[in-house]
């Protein structure tokens, strides 16, 4: 298999990223030492039996739902293309959705969520379809903003795969238009990334929406 993925492209190894996060005990106990303070200036009872240990779990939770900054080395595996050309010249498109994610908006830390669907042509490899619903959540888990989350699902397939197209949607809740701020409870924010033959080609992005609305 000939792979020639630019090892050097910032999104791509963001993706695969080998580095754990690894934070000292020591810096542990200070950081629940400052949620502590922080919960109660807001209002928060920290000394209840069922209080005394949220700190802890807050910090761990926030460590869990970022854990897309640790990178999926799972991202490389890529296959050769069966058929790279297609079958009698017909290419298909692969759609993948709805891929549910979470993230967390850079600017507030509260909670967007929602669903993606990706979209690919292949050129002369594939991946395996699991890797793309890793791909949406290497990066969602992450604080983003949903238009940079939807380029680095599109880059880093670009950057994986040379397709002959890529089109990502991304369909989400903003808690913090929500819960807080315009309380705005029934707009959905959507964002698109084409790329390659999807740029240039309407009847593509169409066939890939109408495929999207199918919802099981
Ligand atoms: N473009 C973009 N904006 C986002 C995203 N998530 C949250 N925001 C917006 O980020 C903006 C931050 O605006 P600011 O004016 O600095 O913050 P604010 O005073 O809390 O704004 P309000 O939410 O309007 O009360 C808000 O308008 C949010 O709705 C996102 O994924 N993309
Ligand atoms: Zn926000």
């Amino acid at each position: 298999m000939t792979l020639n993925i630019d090892l050097d492209d910032l999104d791509f190894q963001e993706a695969i990223h080998l580095k754990h996060r690894h934070i000292s005990v020591e810096d542990m106990q200070k950081f629940e030492g400052y949620i502590a303070e922080i919960f109660a200036a807001m209002g928060m009872d920290v000394n209840t039996p069922s209080t005394r240990e949220t700190p802890q779990r807050f910090l761990k939770a926030m460590f869990d739902a970022t854990e897309g900054y640790d990178g999926d080395p799972k991202l490389i595996k890529v296959f050769d293309a069966e058929y790279p050309d297609g079958v009698d010249g017909r290419r298909s498109q692969v759609i993948e959705g709805p891929i549910p994610f979470f993230s967390l908006c850079e600017h507030h830390a509260f909670p967007f969520f929602g669903h993606a669907y990706v979209g690919y042509i292949a050129n002369q490899h594939i991946i395996g379809l699991s890797k793309l619903t890793r791909l949406v959540r290497v990066f969602a888990k992450r604080f983003s903003v949903q238009e940079r989350l939807t380029q680095q699902i599109a880059s880093t397939l670009e950057t994986i795969l040379q397709p002959h197209g890529v089109a990502v949607y991304l369909e989400a809740n903003h808690l913090c238009m929500a819960m807080r701020g315009v309380r705005e409870t029934s707009a959905l924010t959507r964002t698109t990334s084409w790329r390659g033959e999807y740029e240039a080609n309407p009847e593509l992005r169409s066939e890939f929406f109408s495929a999207c609305q199918i919802r099981s």
